[in-house]
């Protein structure tokens, strides 16, 4: 229940749209029953074979009523149309605003393919809330209570029993089709979002599942979910038809009860069988109100479950917030971390673990050490992905919690092992990093990046994540993107890692040059040109366990020494 006035908050500022749409649903309706109590008094009053113009009232009515219902169902059609797309507009602007603080941080634990439903499915089933589930019961409403005005101004008794039948169909139907479906949408949802999650696992690892030769495995899971799926939905279809035959049940029984109630005063004279058949027909057609309650009931459990879903996500503390008054990005750019210490949520170990270390202003700073010492997580809360659990960084003096994470992040080019390349031309690749430059520049950057052969493919389609591309070019590209990004601030992360001997050599001297005058971390587990960095900080499971220049690290004989010769007689 919470869930769903949370979901009906959010329409809030559409209240008067809802409630013009659904004054205009209810005319639709009325003029439903105006077309079909008109029509029965003109086909009664003609089986009399009175006089034409005596018919005149009746055919005026059902010209009337006949036009009117078609211009009112296109203009209800429309208000509805504008509002639910109103409403389905504010929901995703709504959803966005609130997941883009939240990322990476706090997406980590959710599978891409189920955030994707969240962001696109959830959402647009929302879009029930205000045409499937908030209109319908208004309109039977207004409909009942029309239907007890014209019903009781001939017989009381009549309307008593309409508006028992109606209490049924617009009551008692839903909820036992509520009753009977509880669960049936929340496990269809819950199945959807299975078949998804393991379709984009499918499409996406399909080599790795034909090497193992699991293909048959993932179908048949994908198969056993669809199955699932399809005996829910054959249940909703099954409780949809109980819904609709219980409606259908309760407009015979009304019509019963009228002719039961109003013929022995048509035979007394105190009402003609003309206004009879007006009232049955009448009656009749008030039951189209009640229909759509049966996607009311099914859909209000889809989209309390689809909120839930979303609310979840919306309501997860960010956790990175940019500061009330900024500070600006400061000028000079020496990077002072100290005692900093970060243990990823769930773990119970520290990833780093006090550890402390400088890049002077336009110096070089290399961290190294075996996989998993940390290192990557020093770029995450470099570029303020996660805040340190102790400790802190500072630029400039300036410790960076002080800054717009934003600014901070334009303020540091990151090449990292795993770049991310989207679906779409190399150009737009290019101009993540510097939408304004020119087409010039973007091919300067690629031949300086060893990507000359890019050059005159700035418009080929870089793959569905890059995979047009080799390994070696997608982290090129990483770096053409730091080249146009400019930024006072280097963070290489593993930057040569997936690149031959030769390539490799050409680009360190190609990040030698485009560094110059910069700040530059740079984290690896490849010891090579070493002699390069000022000063090197060897970490081993989250500490800093030794540090010095190239020479002093050899001369301890410690472990970089050992790590040194290792690769080098291995490269030997
Ligand atoms: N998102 C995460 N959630 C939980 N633990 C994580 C997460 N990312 C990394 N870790 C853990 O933190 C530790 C340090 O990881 P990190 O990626 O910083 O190591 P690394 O030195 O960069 O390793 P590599 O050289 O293999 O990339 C590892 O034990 C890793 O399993």
């Amino acid at each position: 229940m919470k869930t769903f006035l949370r979901l009906a908050g959010l329409t809030r500022p559409f209240a008067w749209w809802m409630a013009l749409a659904a004054l205009i649903g209810f005319a639709t309706i009325g003029s439903g029953i105006g077309l079909l109590m008109a029509s029965a008094w003109l086909i009664t009053t003609a089986a009399l074979m009175p006089a034409l113009s005596a018919l005149q009232v009746g055919i005026t009515g059902v010209r009337f009523f006949g036009i009117s219902r078609g211009v009112i169902r296109y203009a209800e059609r429309l208000i509805s149309h504008n509002t639910t797309f109103r409403i389905l507009t504010r929901l995703r602007v709504w959803f966005y605003d609130a997941v883009e603080p939240l990322a990476p941080a706090r997406l980590a634990a959710y599978r891409s393919a189920d955030l994707l439903k969240r962001i696109v499915d959830d959402i647009q089933s929302l879009e029930n809330i205000y045409a499937r589930v908030l209109a319908p019961p208004v309109t039977a409403a207004l409909v009942t209570l029309l239907m007890w005005f014209i019903v009781s101004h001939w017989s009381l008794a009549a309307a008593e029993g309409v508006l028992a039948c109606q209490l049924v169909a617009g009551l008692a139907a839903p909820m036992l089709s509520a009753r009977l479906a509880s669960g049936t949408a929340r496990n269809i949802a819950a199945l959807q979002c299975e078949q998804q999650v393991l379709a984009v696992d499918m499409v996406q690892g399909m080599s790795e599942l034909r090497v193992f030769g699991m293909v048959g495995d993932y179908t048949a899971r994908l198969r056993q979910a669809e199955e699932k799926k399809l005996a829910l939905q054959k249940r909703a279809a099954f409780i949809e038809g109980l819904h609709e035959s219980l409606t259908g049940l309760a407009m015979n029984a009304s019509v019963i009860w009228i002719l039961y109630s109003m013929l022995p005063m048509v035979r007394s004279g105190a009402t003609s069988a003309i206004t009879l058949a007006s009232v049955v027909f009448g009656v009749m057609a008030s039951f189209e109100a009640f229909l759509p309650l049966t996607g009311s009931t099914q859909n209000i459990e889809a989209d309390v479950r689809a909120g839930e879903r979303l609310f979840e996500i919306i309501d997860a503390k960010p956790e990175v917030t940019a500061p009330e008054k900024p500070e600006p990005f400061p000028a000079s750019t020496g990077i002072e971390v100290s005692n900093l210490t970060f243990t990823y949520p769930g773990s119970n170990r520290p990833a780093l673990d006090g550890i402390s270390f400088s890049v002077p202003q336009g110096g070089r700073t290399a961290i190294v050490g075996t996989s998993g010492a940390g290192k990557s997580t020093i770029t995450s809360l470099m570029v303020r992905f996660w805040n340190p659990t102790q400790g802190d960084i500072s630029i400039g003096g300036r410790n960076i919690d002080k800054l717009d994470p934003e600014e901070l992040r334009r303020n540091i080019a990151v090449v990292s092992q795993r770049t991310y390349l989207f679906g779409q031309t190399i150009r737009e690749n290019l101009l993540l990093a510097a939408p304004e430059a020119t087409d010039e520049q973007l091919r300067q950057a690629l031949s300086m990046s060893g990507l000359d052969s890019l050059q005159s493919r700035l418009d080929d389609w870089a793959g569905q994540h890059g995979m047009n591309l080799s390994g070696g070019e997608q982290q090129r590209l990483a770096i053409a993107r730091m080249i146009l990004q400019n930024a006072p601030v280097i963070v290489l992360d593993e930057a040569t890692a997936n690149l031959d001997a030769i390539t490799e050599e050409a680009l360190l001297d190609t990040l030698d040059r485009t560094s110059q005058g910069r700040t530059v971390l740079s984290i690896t587990h490849r010891l090579h040109r070493m002699e390069r960095y000022d000063e090197i900080v060897v970490l081993y499971e989250g500490k800093v366990i030794e540090r010095g220049n190239h020479e002093t690290l050899l001369g301890l004989n410690g472990f970089y020494a050992g790590m040194w010769r290792l690769q080098h007689e291995r490269e030997a």
